[in-house]
């Protein structure tokens, strides 16, 4: 359990409550492509709404990078709450995000009403974590909620600067939750505990993979980064994804499962084409023979079938990272094959964000998983062991 403070131990009623969401949301002209992470903030905002308080809420959205840029404006995020909510969520529409809109629009609030900020980043100093922004938005209220899972690993005013500057900093259901799912998971998991890893490359996952190979029992190893792994045993990868500064870290990592008894699973077999693209040519060829020429771009059938048995039996699954360039439909295979598995198992499944939740969403498998997280980097950092800054700042229990 997360020991936190959470807005279950405050008073909210008549308060100013500033609760800081990740709305970070995918905009393809003005319109939300996926709403997921507004669903997720629902139950905070509603407890705190039915508890009287006076909601203002702020995100970030994009990299504006310090200034006012129209298309990243929480706008339609205001427009698609309000519908969410089924109540009226004002807009603050302010190019300095706390300047004079935002405080007469804060002066006006009743108890239960909701209001959003402007883009925490039109705001130079707010991935700087500068105190004069962290005051500012500390001005606006007399409580903070911090529900904002997907920016706990940034060190930013408006989730962690803006709590030196406020008696009350709490956590909210969304951060709670995130946070129990993944601990309990890599933490106290029923075993046999299977992580799966995939992804573009070992040099991003290496923390991860060094984390939980004192944890899990299986560590499946699938994605670009199983190049590395083969070319390290003496294979032959084409022109497949490969980074031989990591060769040697790959020998390591084999030798290091052996010797804690984890057992690590690599792809036997690859779907590989003449180019990096859906209309190439494919063939599927074992692991470490593939032709000058061709590149791996998903495991194959073979591994897919491995890779799911594996987690039949599991207890409890971490999932990170696609199998191949699932983006293409001739190399998605391997990554559905193995969500499905996922999705038939009986074990704890939790996807990390990022493109694994991408995938699984996409493919209609999204309430067959036990947990999809709603943070890429910020599941990747906390599968890493690293402290969470966002959940550090809240106050303890
Ligand atoms: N065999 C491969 N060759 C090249 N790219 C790959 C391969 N397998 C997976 N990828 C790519 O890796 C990307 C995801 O990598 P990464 O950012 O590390 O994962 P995540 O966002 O889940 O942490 C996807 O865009 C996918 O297309
Ligand atoms: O979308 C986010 O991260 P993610 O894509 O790693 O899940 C968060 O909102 C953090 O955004 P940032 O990576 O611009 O700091």
């Amino acid at each position: 359990m997360l020991n936190k403070k959470s807005v279950d131990d405050i008073n909210v009623k008549g308060k100013k409550v500033l609760v800081r969401c990740d709305f970070n949301v995918p905009l393809i002209d003005g319109k939300i492509t996926d709403e997921n992470r507004l669903v997720a903030a629902l139950p905070t905002i509603k407890k705190l709404i039915a508890d009287g308080g006076k909601l203002i809420l702020c995100s970030h959205l994009g990299k504006p990078k310090g200034q006012p840029v129209p298309e990243l404006s929480l706008a339609p995020v205001a427009v698609r709450l309000s519908e969410l909510l089924g109540q009226e969520v004002k807009f603050a529409a302010d190019p300095e995000v706390v300047g004079e809109n935002a405080k007469a629009a804060v002066a006006e609030m009743k108890d239960g009403d909701v209001i959003l900020l402007e883009n925490t980043r039109y705001r130079a100093e707010e991935t700087k974590n500068e105190d004069a922004f962290s005051k500012d938005l500390a001005s606006l209220c007399d409580v903070f909620v911090n529900d904002a899972f997907g920016t706990a690993h940034r060190a930013h005013c408006s989730n962690v600067g803006v709590t030196k500057y406020v008696d009350t900093a709490v956590v909210g259901y969304l951060m709670q939750k995130e946070i129990d799912f993944l601990g309990n998971a890599v933490n106290n998991p029923e075993r046999p505990f299977v992580a799966i890893l995939g992804g573009a490359k070992v040099s991003s996952k290496i923390s991860v993979i060094e984390n939980l190979l004192d944890k899990v029992d299986t560590l499946i190893i699938g994605g670009g980064m199983a190049y590395t792994f083969a070319k390290a045993q003496g294979g032959t990868v084409g022109k497949s994804l490969l980074e031989e500064d990591y060769c040697q870290y790959a020998l390591d990592m084999i030798e290091k499962a052996k010797a804690k008894g984890v057992k690590l699973l690599l792809p036997v077999d690859n779907v590989v084409g003449d180019d990096f693209s859906n209309d190439a040519n494919t063939q599927v060829v074992k692991a470490g023979e593939i032709p000058e020429g061709w590149e791996g771009l998903d495991i194959g059938p073979e591994t897919a079938k491995i890779f799911s048995d594996a987690v039949k039996d599991a207890k409890t699954v971490v999932w990170n990272g696609p199998m191949g360039c699932f983006e293409m439909p001739k190399f998605a295979k391997g990554t559905e094959t193995v969500a499905k598995a996922l999705a038939d198992t009986d074990a704890v499944t939790i996807i990390g964000g990022g493109d694994s939740a991408a995938a699984v969403n996409q493919l209609g498998y999204g309430d067959k998983m036990t947990h999809i997280s709603t943070g890429g980097g910020a599941s990747l950092e906390f599968l890493e062991g690293k402290e969470l800054p966002g959940v550090a700042a809240a106050n303890d229990k």
